[in-house]
């Protein structure tokens, strides 16, 4: 059957890992750039790490047996260049070490828009500047390289001043696993404004906080920590891994009909209308740039709330139940 999709999704027959035929600078070697640079070299591109002097992430790129040199020299080596050092310290990097060493018709690559769709990086008009988004942590984008198995991914196209900028971005794609799976085109808006929105209300913001507060709730009422821990964190992973695999009616065929109907009564009490419009609220100042700016503030005045709200959150009861109960049981020990 013919698929309807809406939008273009590009597969391994729509690339060739070739054109990328010079140099690769990978700036940054942490959860994307490791996977980025050593998916790319195992493909047969020439990958140079560009890292700071001092980094400690230099010893990691080097044992893996990647060239490492200073992100100043790696962008004056290569002619494709991709900025995966953190969103907060792109600005810097852009201006110290990328623009004064790229040459006309070079290609600025990213796996996030965030800094030119906020105006942070303002790329001269004589560059390619595309993106390559992998939809996943980086860690799963070395991992499925690995097993033979591909990662979602996104491509943008911001400038095409070469006109090869969508076939580069292709062969990119291809050569760090994405097209195996799939890359959907998109533009840099799209792709900023859905991943903030997703990281912050579904995957990382919306899902631990649902967790807690079902845990909390359940130890609260007097229930044991070590059950709510199971019933509410450890859990979610076996019933995600059933949406994962075949959808929620997977999942929903998977569990009692006690569960089915109980869960299908109650959710929408849960994740009600004032819920959902919290969520309209964090995607409106999202699109109208009030988290980024917030954002970099924070970053400016030294990261005064970050830093709390992180010490707050490794200080969870959950979190030490946790290291607990996992420490005890071997389900943890695969890695
Ligand atoms: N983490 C993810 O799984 C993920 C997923 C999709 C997209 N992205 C995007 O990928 C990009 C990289 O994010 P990340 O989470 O992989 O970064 P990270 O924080 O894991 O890694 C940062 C790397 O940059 C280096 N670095 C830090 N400060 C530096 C500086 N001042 N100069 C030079 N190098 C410096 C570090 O040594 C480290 O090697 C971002 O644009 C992010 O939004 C990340
Ligand atoms: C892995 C995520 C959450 O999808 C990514 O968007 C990130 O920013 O780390
Ligand atoms: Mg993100
Ligand atoms: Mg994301």
């Amino acid at each position: 059957m013919e698929n309807e999709f809406t939008t273009e999704i590009y597969y391994d027959d729509d690339a060739d890992v070739s054109t990328l035929n010079d140099t690769v600078a990978v700036l940054g070697y942490g959860s994307q750039g490791h996977a980025h640079a050593q998916n790319l070299h195992d493909s047969g591109v020439d990958v140079v790490v560009g890292l700071h002097e001092g980094s400690s992430s230099r010893d990691a790129a080097e044992s893996d047996g990647l060239t490492v040199k200073t992100p100043a020299d790696a962008v004056a080596k290569a002619s494709y260049v991709s900025v995966l050092v953190p969103d907060t310290v792109q600005p810097t990097v852009y201006e110290n070490a990328i623009e004064p060493n790229l040459e006309a018709g070079d290609t600025l690559q990213f796996a996030h828009g965030l800094n030119i769709h906020y105006n942070q990086i303002q790329p001269s008009e004589d560059i390619n500047v595309t993106m390559v988004a992998p939809k996943s942590p980086g860690h799963l984008v070395r991992r499925n390289y690995n097993n033979d198995e591909g990662t979602p991914g996104l491509l943008a196209i911001y400038q095409d001043m070469t006109g090869e900028a969508t076939d580069e971005a292709l062969a990119y794609a291809k050569a760090i696993g994405c097209t195996r799976a799939g890359v959907i085109e998109t533009t840099f808006q799209e792709e900023v404004e859905s991943d903030l929105f997703g990281e912050q209300a579904v995957l990382c913001g919306g899902v631990t906080a649902l967790i807690k507060a079902g845990y909390e709730t359940l130890v609260d009422n007097g229930y044991s920590p070590e059950m709510a821990y199971f019933e509410c964190l450890n859990e979610m992973k076996l019933i995600v891994d059933l949406i994962y695999e075949d959808g929620l009616n997977g999942m929903w065929d998977s569990v009692s009909y006690t569960a089915e109907y109980g869960g299908m009564t109650r959710g929408d009490d849960i994740i009600d209308e004032k819920v959902r419009e919290n969520m309209e609220e964090t995607l409106e100042e999202i699109q109208n740039g009030e988290f980024a700016r917030e954002w970099i503030l924070e970053n400016q005045a030294g990261r005064p709330s970050y830093n709390q709200l992180r010490k707050a959150e490794k200080n969870h009861e959950i979190e030490e139940v946790g290291e607990q109960l996992r420490d005890l049981f071997s389900w943890a020990e695969e890695e």
